[in-house]
């Protein structure tokens, strides 16, 4: 199989690379009408699997789970998690051939397998549904001429699918019809009732493509969703306890720090988190983050393009062949760093206290944001996509590390944005050594705001308030929040 976007012509690659229309309300007044009465089989019950199925199922639809032999034999976890919750569970051998959509929710590893096995079994007609287009885009895996192709990506953790739409909203979704399988042409009415089932359409959805999803997904989360909050974590950390701050309070200030900063990203963008900042501090954190962009733009370039020749997963994919060997030790360290076993200390923390006391992670935040999206929009990724994988799901994937730390990011995102993200860690923390030298606990650790008279240059925080706020990421969000009326506000420990 060759990688599917690289046998594509430029022109092709452009096109498929910039379909991206955000959707009206009015398209989805038929609701979840398209699959109402259709047996929907969700292959695998993870962290997508099982949260993706509870939401439709409370939809009004009719979801099972096929499980691999040994997982149904051993009563493993995802055994547990569907009969746990009274879903009907069977083999592929009886459960696939009455699908009338078929759901791979497998980690992506295992797409080449699990969709040679079902492929066979599915019958004439049905549909395929992934969650992330990689085994059809960067491994060209080819599906039967008579089967419907789709897509439905939630751009966040199965944990927030299910608990945003338990609050009454739902999270941002792309869908896509994978345009070499629309036999019937019901692809996009599937796939938009799909959605509509997991309470996507509550938040925003974009039409897009499966080469968009992919070149859009594996950037987010390498850079800025992932890999630039577990560098910034630790580091923060480390600088705390160097510098002789409580190791105790420090860890308190990451684990919750980072939901309780981006938080203020959901409802007001950069410039609302910016703004939640004394305007001494305001300038300060600019600053710092216009260092940071410097500093970073080059390694956020490599992973995107990496991304878009298909090294990154050709890279990724040998590491599959070789047993998961760097995925597995990069995890074993991640769990061994003195940030995830020191225990977050019986202090309080105020909410305001999170943006005094950690500047550093306020500029980490807005440099990571805004790279991540110039980056994916210098790449021909449209801004609406850019804007859901970059500003929109930082705070989705910061209350993951405020549950706990970055173990449990890593273990709710998927094996695919792990691997991104780690090897963005590696390469991101000998390329930050020589600004972390400057940092002190003015920036993290200390309240900034002490000692000083804030004072500042009007000029100056005038001129820094538009760079803020007309920067490209703050006018697409400005009207993407606007379809974003039922969202609720998180309350943090
Ligand atoms: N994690 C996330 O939040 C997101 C994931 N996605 C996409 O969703 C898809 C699923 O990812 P995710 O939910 O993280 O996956 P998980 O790793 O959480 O879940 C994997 C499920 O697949 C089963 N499985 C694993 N290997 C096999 C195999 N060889 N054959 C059959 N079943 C297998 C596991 O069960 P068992 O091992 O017990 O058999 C488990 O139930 C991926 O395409 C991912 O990119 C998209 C958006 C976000
Ligand atoms: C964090 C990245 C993601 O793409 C996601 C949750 O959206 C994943 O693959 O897990
Ligand atoms: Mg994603
Ligand atoms: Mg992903």
């Amino acid at each position: 199989m060759a990688n599917y976007f690289n046998t594509l012509p430029l022109r092709e690659q452009l096109n498929q690379l910039g379909v991206c229309d955000f959707m009206d309300n009015s398209e989805f007044t038929d609701g979840v009408e398209a699959l109402k009465g259709k047996k929907i089989v969700v292959v695998g019950c993870g962290a997508q699997g099982l949260n993706q199925g509870l939401n439709l199922r409370d939809s009004g639809l009719d979801v099972s789970y096929t499980l691999r032999k040994e997982a149904i034999e051993g009563k493993r976890d995802s055994w547990k998690n569907a009969t746990e919750n009274n879903f009907t569970v069977g083999s592929y051998e009886e459960l696939i051939p009455t699908a009338d959509v078929v759901v791979n929710l497998t980690p992506d590893k295992q797409h080449t397998a699990v969709v040679t096995a079902i492929m066979p079994l599915m019958k004439q007609g049905a549909t395929l549904l992934y969650s992330h287009g990689f085994n059809i885009v960067e491994e060209g895996m080819q599906i039967r001429k008579d089967l419907t192709v789709i897509m439905v990506a939630p751009k966040c953790p199965g944990s927030e699918v299910r608990a945003e739409y338990v609050r009454g909203f739902g999270v941002p979704t792309l869908i896509a019809v994978h345009p070499e399988n629309d036999p019937e042409g019901k692809g996009l009415a599937q796939a938009k009732a799909y959605c509509v089932g997991t309470g996507g359409h509550r938040a925003g959805v974009l039409k897009s493509s499966f080469v968009a999803e992919v070149k859009s997904d594996l950037m987010g989360e390498q850079t800025i969703l992932c890999g630039l909050l577990q560098t910034g974590s630790i580091l923060s950390f480390d600088k705390m306890v160097e510098k002789g701050i409580d190791a105790g309070y420090a860890s308190k200030l990451v684990q919750y720090g980072v939901e309780v900063i981006t938080e203020a990203l959901k409802h007001g963008g950069v410039s609302g988190m910016m703004d939640r900042l004394s305007n001494v501090a305001k300038v300060e954190a600019f600053k710092i983050s216009e260092e940071l962009k410097d500093i970073m733009r080059p390694l956020f370039q490599k992973h995107q393009d990496d991304i878009m020749a298909g090294e990154f997963s050709r890279i990724m994919m040998e590491d599959w062949a070789n047993g998961d060997k760097n995925l597995l030790a990069w995890r074993a360290e991640t769990g061994e760093t003195a940030f995830e076993k020191t225990p977050a200390g019986d202090v309080k923390i105020g909410e305001q206290e999170y943006f005094d006391n950690y500047l550093l992670m306020v500029a980490f935040v807005r440099a990571g944001v805004e790279l991540a999206f110039e980056t994916m929009v210098e790449a021909g990724i449209k801004p609406e996509s850019a804007y859901y994988e970059s500003l929109h799901e930082t705070p989705l994937i910061a209350n993951t590390i405020a549950r706990k730390k970055l173990f449990e990011m890593n273990r709710v995102i998927s094996d695919t944005a792990e691997y991104g993200c780690y090897l963005f860690d590696q390469a991101c923390k000998p390329l930050l050594a020589d600004f972390m030298k400057k940092v002190d606990t003015d920036l993290v650790g200390k309240n900034f705001n002490d000692g000083k008279d804030g004072s500042v240059d009007n000029v100056e925080l005038v001129r820094i308030n538009e760079i803020l706020r007309n920067h490209q990421v703050e006018t697409v969000g400005v009207k993407l929040r606007k379809a974003m009326t039922a969202m609720k506000t998180i309350k943090t420990a």
